[in-house]
Parts: structure tokens; C-alpha cells; sequence
């Protein structure tokens, strides 16, 4: 399996205006798309950057809201009420062949891949499997230059 660049950092809050905010004041970040809802995946999600040096890519930060009471972030929050780094997100090529060859490693996928943010396909391992990170698997985005 061929595994990818970083995509993004997850970060979960319980407010997503708090967060941006910090993320824009503080740590100078851009925000890069601005909140928008993703109740297939029971998240409010904002995309913020850091920018890179000249031509290289900035870094990618994805703000994690939870959306109802049965998100899957809810727990987490109920763990770390002020939010945390939740996940790291990886590309790859090839999705179904990316799953396969978690399953043969004997890593828990957790569900079958679901529409990513960033209009891929994406599955999470978990992180009991992955020394303690929450891991996103998602295919890399058509046209993304590296
Ligand atoms: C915006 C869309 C998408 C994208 O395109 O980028 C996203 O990023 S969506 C992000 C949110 N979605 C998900 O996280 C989906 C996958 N997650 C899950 O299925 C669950 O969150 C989970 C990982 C199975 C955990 O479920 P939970 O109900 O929280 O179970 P537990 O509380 O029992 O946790 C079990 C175990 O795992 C530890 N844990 C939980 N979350 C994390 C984490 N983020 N990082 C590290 N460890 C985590 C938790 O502490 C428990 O540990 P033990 O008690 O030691 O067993
Ligand atoms: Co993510």
C-alpha cells in the first residue's frame, strides 16, 4: 500500500466560531472554506491553512463541530470538553485497495468509505489499532498538486 501526504489535522471543539477565531488570531491561519454542515458524517466542519513557505502547500486544519447528539465526535468531547486533536487524515490513491490492505493487517476499518470532505471517499481505522490515532484514510483529491 502506497500511503500518501497529510491531508489535514482534525481538530474537534465545542464551538466552532471559538475555534476559528483562535485559529485566526492566534495562530494566524487562513480560513480557506468557511463552515458548512456534514450530517452524513455528523460533523459542522471549517477548513482553515497555515500558509506554506512560496509555492509550497500550506498545511490543512479541519475544524470538528459535532452536529446532534450522535456524532460520532460527541464522546471525545465529553472526554476533552475543550476540544483536542482528534484525528490525522492521509491520502491515498486508491481507496478500496487502501481498505483491503488495512483489513489484511488486521486493523478495525470503522464502516464502509463514506464522501469526504473534500469530495473523496474516506474510511477511519481505529485508533486502539493505530498506537492511539484516530486515523482517516481518503482518496486524494482530483488535481491536488503536491
Ligand atoms: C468532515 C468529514 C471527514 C473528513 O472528510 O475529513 C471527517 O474528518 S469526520 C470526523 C469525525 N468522524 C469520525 O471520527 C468517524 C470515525 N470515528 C468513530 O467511529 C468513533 O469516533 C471512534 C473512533 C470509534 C470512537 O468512538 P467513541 O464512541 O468515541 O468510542 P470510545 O469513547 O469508546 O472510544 C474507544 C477508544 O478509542 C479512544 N478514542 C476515541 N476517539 C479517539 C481519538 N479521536 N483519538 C484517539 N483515541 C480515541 C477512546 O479514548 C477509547 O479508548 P480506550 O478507553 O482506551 O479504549
Ligand atoms: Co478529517
Amino acid at each position: 500500500m502506497k500511503l500518501g501526504r497529510l491531508n489535514h489535522v482534525g481538530v474537534a471543539t465545542p464551538s466552532l466560531e471559538r475555534a476559528i477565531a483562535f485559529w485566526r488570531d492566534i495562530m494566524g491561519a487562513q480560513i480557506i472554506r468557511e463552515p458548512f454542515d456534514m450530517a452524513g458524517q455528523g460533523v459542522r466542519v471549517c477548513f482553515v491553512e497555515t500558509p506554506g513557505a512560496d509555492s509550497t502547500a500550506g498545511t490543512q486544519i479541519e475544524l470538528l463541530e459535532p452536529l446532534g447528539e450522535t456524532s460520532p465526535i460527541a464522546a471525545f468531547l465529553a472526554k476533552n470538553p475543550q476540544g483536542g486533536q482528534h484525528h490525522l487524515a492521509f491520502e491515498v490513491p486508491d481507496i478500496a485497495a487502501a481498505k483491503d490492505w488495512f483489513e489484511r493487517q488486521g486493523k478495525r476499518v470503522l464502516g464502509e468509505p463514506r464522501l469526504g470532505a473534500h469530495g473523496t471517499l474516506v474510511f477511519f481505522v481505529h485508533p486502539r489499532d493505530m498506537g492511539g490515532v484516530l486515523t482517516e484514510i481518503m482518496e486524494t483529491p482530483k488535481g491536488a498538486g503536491h
